[in-house]
């Protein structure tokens, strides 16, 4: 397989690092210096330090506009950018007959839009052949081959296969599923959960309080992935429940991080300049609850956490408004 990750943050670089061991791939990224760094060291200092590119990985930079042409020369290519950069790669693919997969998680914040990676797909790129790969997995890990299992997602055979063939292998096993809404809205909320958790922790406020607010921030997750059409089921596995376990309660986790660190009393800017990576959660904490609203789906988490972000409410607060809701069914 002929593999292209198009962007080398955390995330692609990892991911690039974990194929190189059995296909041939190429990792592209859109700054000219940073391409010279990563070819003259072999490592990827800024976002994925510690870790040696496999002397296979072939490392290249140049214009997006270039890049149909790159990612018509390869068997699947990987979108590993954030949510922000996502529209644009689509837009720019969007006639390439190459199975892509993206791997942000988010709901696009941007032009308040509100959209997950599959409905900004059939808005600028409905002909090509998309999904997302998922679930529990911090870069570090998996660039390192510690064991992890991922979901790929898509509504076709041609990218969960090209995912599949790609990436699973004797440390990474991929299971596909056709359920993409429901895997793209487990990787999207569970990022605004992981900072209600991180803030819950930072505060010392007990693992009883840890394990309530996971379990109701699945509830939260569920129903919005309902009322957006998802299957029930994909809930409970990698993409719902595993990464919100995962980010919840992993110190690797750069949302997680960002509660911790307001509940140190660090400004959110101080918080998101502090991290050096992307915390998705931050940005499209708004959105899920912008969207859940529209759709009369209750998020009283993820509600507490945008007021949160936004400086309305203090950590203290926060917490002490979603243990003062009124009784109610736990359904
Ligand atoms: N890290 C992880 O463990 C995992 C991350 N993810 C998801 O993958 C996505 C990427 O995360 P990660 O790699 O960790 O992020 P990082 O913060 O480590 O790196 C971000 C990368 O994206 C590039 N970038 C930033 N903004 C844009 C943009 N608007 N358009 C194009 N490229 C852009 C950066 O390039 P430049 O340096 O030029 O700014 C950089 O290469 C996120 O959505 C994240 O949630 C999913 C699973 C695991
Ligand atoms: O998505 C991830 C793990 O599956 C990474 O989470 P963070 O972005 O919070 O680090």
């Amino acid at each position: 397989m002929k593999l292209v990750v198009l962007g080398a943050g955390a995330w692609g670089t990892a991911l690039a690092v974990s194929a190189a061991a059995r296909h041939e791939v190429t990792l592209w990224l859109r700054d000219a210096d940073q391409a010279r760094e990563l070819l003259a060291c072999r490592e990827n200092r800024r976002y994925l330090p510690g870790i040696a590119l496999p002397a296979g990985l072939l490392v290249r930079d140049g214009s997006a506009q270039d890049l149909p042409q790159l990612v018509a020369a390869h068997h699947l290519a990987v979108i590993a950018t954030p949510m922000a950069g996502l529209r644009a790669m689509l837009g720019l693919l969007r006639d390439v007959p190459v199975p892509t997969a993206w791997v942000c998680k988010g709901f696009e914040a941007e032009a308040g839009s509100g959209l997950l990676g599959h409905e900004i797909q059939a808005q600028v790129a409905p002909r090509l052949a998309g999904g997302a790969l998922s679930g529990p997995s911090f870069a570090l890990e998996v660039a390192r081959g510690q064991p992890t299992a991922l979901v790929a997602a898509s509504p076709h055979g041609s990218v969960r296969d090209a995912l599949v063939d790609t990436f699973h292998g004797a440390t990474l096993r991929v299971y596909a599923n056709d359920d993409l809404p429901g895997v793209e809205v487990g990787g999207a909320v569970k990022n605004v959960l992981a900072i209600a958790t991180g803030l819950c922790d930072g505060l010392g406020l007990g693992l009883n309080a840890r394990a309530a607010l996971i379990t109701r921030g699945l509830a939260e997750m569920t129903r919005l992935g309902l009322a957006l059409g998802a299957r029930p089921d994909t809930f409970m596995g990698l993409s719902g429940l595993g990464d919100l376990v995962l980010t919840a309660t992993g110190d690797l986790s750069r949302n997680r991080r960002v509660g911790l660190l307001l509940a140190q009393g660090r400004t959110l800017d101080q918080a998101v300049q502090s991290l050096g990576h992307v915390a998705e959660g931050v940005y499209c904490a708004r959105t899920v609850v912008e969207r859940a609203a529209r759709l009369g789906v209750e998020m009283p988490i993820a509600s507490a956490v945008v007021r949160l972000l936004d400086g309305e409410l203090p950590p203290a607060a926060a917490v002490a408004e979603l243990m003062g809701r009124q009784a109610r069914s736990e359904r």
